[in-house]
């Protein structure tokens, strides 16, 4: 294929990406794309999945949706020869626009993205800056999951999270029992990291620290310390201090579970994958309340397909609820409402759970030091990405800071704090109008903060609530699984929630206040969101409003199908990840958190994914 030939493969595939690629993203990705593309056709030992042709009637075990979760389970089972896997992903594959890590903001919105929506609030308000009132939740929709739209962060949570999730009496999910899953799979590249019993070298998902950074990243570093605060690996023995981010990247690009978990075992006989297959129903028995197949459409066309041994659902934190619910698994009273018969009255799409801070805390200095598009996407750029596999293309989403830190909320051990930094050194219109896209922002409230920055040198901290105490729903709206369902997280329903998210802004702005950055003149952006002009700047209305405006997820959504012990009434799987009143059906996915974790959900539910493929081999009599 000639280089021309692909370019214009790519450009055009970009084209489905953004609407208007060349207006909005500019030529420079596209080169950077293109060649990529010709690097991974002539020498990326790592081919890509096959898309089965043809599906068989039957397989011992059936995983659905190819996501963080999914990947490892359908790599893991089919380790087992005589076991036969079906993959079922309602997506497609993952191609080399999604490969660049700082791209990551440019899949969202695509056909990779489910585009799902928060319902406008009720009494407790929230996401009031975006169109609607409504934040956008993206979803991968491709073979790799939310893996392939993320910004590869790796963080694996609070050790006291899953000491906490045992304490509630899941038996086997303390810290010291779910590390060696952390550990099983990752390859870290980073030697004085790697070297460490924290991590590990050899497994199938690729972690290192992104190769380059601004200096800023530094100074950010410089400023924990300032604080009193250590630098550490935040993955390692305590999750309190500042560290350079570390992500899921592998030769400068993106590692999705997907490269990491499927690619290597691609020629193995006994599983398949079948992309474009959307999932609409678990079939179950009502007599004997065993799962037996799943129903799903393929190319318009309804298909069944039997599972000897499972079902497992992998389809994620809104996915998962969605397909129970339709299968007769949900709360009594609301399948009845939709006239579905139920099999099993269990409280799924409760507990929802996720993780918001304050979006578009912006800060001001003077130095041409900063991440800005006219900067960064330049021919030179391309190149040292394509060539080298270095450079600002491999920036993890933008973020090359993270910080654990304590509000005075936080426990007073100091070694479980409540609050996150996500540390950027780029600001809301760094990029062109991208980010105002994909987060839905509105013309009055991005014209009137953001606009003014157009050319200035600005950093980010996004403070970010690790346990909020707010939680809400995923809920049917139609039987027809073509209709999303209603998802209403309850943001800030919680005053504590507000209370320590203020903290932590107030943390931010110390941030700022440090000599590391006042160096540079660092000062916080202080024009107010158009609704929030009537408080004080700094004053905790002013916090609270701001928060119930620009209200930031980061896109964790967990605990829709929520794993407890036969005595938690509020339980949908038991601690071996099997649904309650249905034998033969299995959750694994972020969905059975009972508790979100401090921290960015990626890597703790692939340690979910690979402990639950563990159990079911345990189970079904194979040694592990
Ligand atoms: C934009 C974004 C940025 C993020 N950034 C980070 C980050 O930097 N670090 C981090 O740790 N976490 C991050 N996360 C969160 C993290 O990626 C998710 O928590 C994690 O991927 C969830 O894994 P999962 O397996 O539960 O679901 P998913 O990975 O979403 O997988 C679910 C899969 O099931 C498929 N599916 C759903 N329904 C059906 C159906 N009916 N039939 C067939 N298939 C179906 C989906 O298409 C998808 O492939 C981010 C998420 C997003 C969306």
């Amino acid at each position: 294929m000639s280089m021309l030939a692909t370019i214009g493969q790519v450009a055009h595939f970009a084209g489905s990406l953004t609407g208007n690629p060349l207006a909005i993203i500019g030529l420079v990705p596209i080169f950077a794309a293109g060649l990529a593309f010709m690097r991974y056709v002539s020498i990326d030992p790592e081919a890509h999945p096959v898309n089965v042709r043809h599906v068989r009637p039957e397989y011992d075990f059936i995983v659905v949706g190819g996501g963080s979760a999914g990947a490892v389970v359908a790599s893991r089972l089919s380790e087992i020869a005589n076991w036969t896997v079906l993959l079922l992903e309602a997506g497609g594959d993952e191609n080399e626009i999604s490969d660049i890590p700082a791209l990551s903001g440019y899949t969202q919105m695509s056909q990779f993205d489910w585009m799902y929506q928060t319902s406008p609030p009720g009494d407790s308000p929230y996401c009031l800056a975006m169109i609607g009132d409504r934040c956008n939740w993206p979803r991968g929709k491709v073979l790799g999951g939310s893996s392939v739209l993320n910004a590869m962060i790796y963080i694996r949570g609070n050790r006291h999270d899953y000491d906490q999730w045992a304490a509630m009496g899941n038996t086997g999910w303390s810290y010291p029992e779910v590390l060696p899953y952390f550990l099983k799979s990752e390859d870290n590249r980073n030697p004085y990291l790697a070297r460490t019993k924290y991590h590990n070298t050899g497994g199938y998902l690729t972690v290192q620290e992104s190769p380059w950074r601004t200096p800023l990243s530094i100074a950010f570093l410089q400023a924990g310390r300032e604080l009193g605060y250590e630098v550490r690996d935040l993955n390692g023995e305590k999750q309190t201090g500042f560290m350079l981010s570390q992500g899921t990247i592998r030769r400068g690009s993106r590692c999705s579970t997907s490269k990491a978990f499927l690619r290597p075992v691609k020629s193995r006989q006994n599983l398949h994958i079948a992309m474009y297959s959307q999932v609409t129903k678990v079939m179950i028995d009502p007599k004997t309340k065993t799962a037996y197949g799943v129903k799903f459409t393929r190319n318009n066309r309804p298909q069944t397909v039997r599972a000897r041994r499972e079902v497992i659902l992998s389809a994620g934190a809104i996915g998962t609820p969605h397909i129970l619910m339709l299968s007769g698994v949900g709360e009594k009273s609301h399948l009845e409402s939709f006239k579905i018969p139920v099999m099993s009255d269990l409280k799924v799409g409760y507990n929802l759970q996720d993780h918001i801070g304050l979006g578009g805390l912006t800060f001001v200095i003077d130095d041409p030091i900063t991440f800005t598009k006219t900067r960064y996407q330049t021919f030179a750029v391309a190149m040292e990405y394509i060539v080298n596999e270095r450079g600002p293309m491999t920036s993890l989403g933008g973020v090359e800071g993270l910080a654990f830190v304590n509000t005075k909320y936080a426990p007073k051990s100091g070694s479980w704090p409540d609050i996150q930094f996500h540390f950027a050194p780029s600001s809301i219109n760094s990029d062109g109008e991208q980010v105002k896209k994909i987060t839905g922002l509105r013309d009055s409230v991005y014209n009137t903060v953001y606009k003014p920055l157009k050319n200035a040198e600005t950093w980010t901290i996004l403070p970010l609530l690790l346990r909020p105490r707010s939680t809400g729903w995923v809920r049917l709206k139609s039987k027809d699984p073509n209709i999303y369902p209603d998802i209403n997280p309850n943001y800030f329903t919680h005053k504590e929630d507000i209370l320590t998210l203020t903290e932590g802004i107030r943390i931010a702005l110390n941030v700022s206040n440090t000599q590391s950055f006042q160096r540079f003149n660092s000062r916080p952006h202080k024009i107010p969101f158009p609704k929030c002009r009537q408080y004080d700047w700094d004053s905790d209305e002013y916090w609270e409003c701001s928060l119930r405006h620009f209200t930031f997820t980061i896109y964790h959504p967990t605990s829709t199908a929520k794993m407890g012990p036969a005595s938690d009434p509020d339980a949908v799987v038991d601690p071996r990840l099997r649904v309650y009143g249905i034998k033969g059906l299995r959750v694994i996915d972020a969905s059975i958190m009972p508790t979100i974790v401090s921290g960015n959900t990626n890597a703790p539910t692939i340690m979910i994914g690979e402990k639950g493929s563990d159990m079911i081999k345990q189970d079904w009599g194979i040694r592990v």
